[in-house]
């Protein structure tokens, strides 16, 4: 008998008040995979995470998370199940230190659960008390990567992960991502950088005008099919 899947997203439709931008799209992914979707500035990738995480409400379709339906459940109590998500932008408090960032939501506030990150990247912890405020713009992404990572969570949900990061960080990230699926953990990966989504998709979709244009399963041919697409 096939497993369930870990996510099933059921011809979903959604957008801002009465506009419609994410039509009828249809995914799943399985534990311990990647999906990655792509796709060109605008066409309602980050819209799907916000549909997928609760930060916005569909207009219809669904939102099947481990068995559960969870298409109208708040975000927090998506989290709670066991749904991270590391959006496209905001994800740094400015103000407060890079170790509070990392551990504001945990109330023991140990950062012994970023211990294998720490190692693969140095320059976080060697900021531990600086402002967030004061990182690059890839350094933020690589604190919201941690701590999405750094989470027990079945499901991690990244939106862009690698936007203004180095190559050799996203290599590295890359790395993280795949023993996280090797401890069964699945990730839906909203992701332009080709070579990222070489590197862990397990699957692929490519998203234009809000719905879902091309699926590719496996990695045989999967960049070459994606940039021919992409026109890249
Ligand atoms: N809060 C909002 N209110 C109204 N329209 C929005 C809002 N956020 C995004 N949009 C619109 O929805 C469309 C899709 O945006 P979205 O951010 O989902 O695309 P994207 O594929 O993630 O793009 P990018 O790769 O540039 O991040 C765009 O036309 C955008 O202007």
């Amino acid at each position: 008998m096939k497993a369930a899947p870990l996510l099933s997203i059921d011809n979903l439709t959604g957008g801002y008040g009465e506009i419609v931008i994410v039509t009828d799209l249809s995914l799943a992914l399985s534990q311990g995979q990647a999906l990655c979707v792509t796709g060109r500035n605008g066409v309602g990738k980050s819209t799907l995470a916000r549909l997928v995480t609760g930060s916005l409400m569909p207009a219809s379709g669904q939102v099947v998370f481990l068995g559960e339906d969870l298409t109208f459940a708040p975000a927090h109590g998506r989290a709670r199940q066991g749904m991270g998500y590391a959006p496209q932008e905001g994800v740094v408090f400015d103000t407060l230190s890079v170790a509070e960032n990392l551990t504001l939501h945990h109330r023991d506030r140990s950062l012994e659960r970023y211990k294998e990150l720490f190692a693969m990247f140095p320059r976080l912890p060697d900021r531990l008390g600086q402002r967030a405020g004061t990182l690059s713009g890839g350094e933020k992404k690589i604190l919201s990567f941690c701590r999405a990572l750094a989470e027990d969570t079945k499901l991690v949900i990244l939106d862009e992960p690698t936007e203004g990061v180095q190559p050799e960080n996203i290599a590295l990230m890359a790395e993280a991502i795949n023993r996280a699926k090797d401890a069964g953990r699945g990730f839906l990966i909203i992701e332009q950088n080709l070579s990222l989504v070489e590197a862990v998709a397990d699957q692929a979709a490519l998203m234009d005008h809000g719905e879902c244009i091309y699926t590719h399963s496996g990695t045989i041919n999967l960049r070459a099919e994606l940039a021919e697409r992409l026109k890249i």
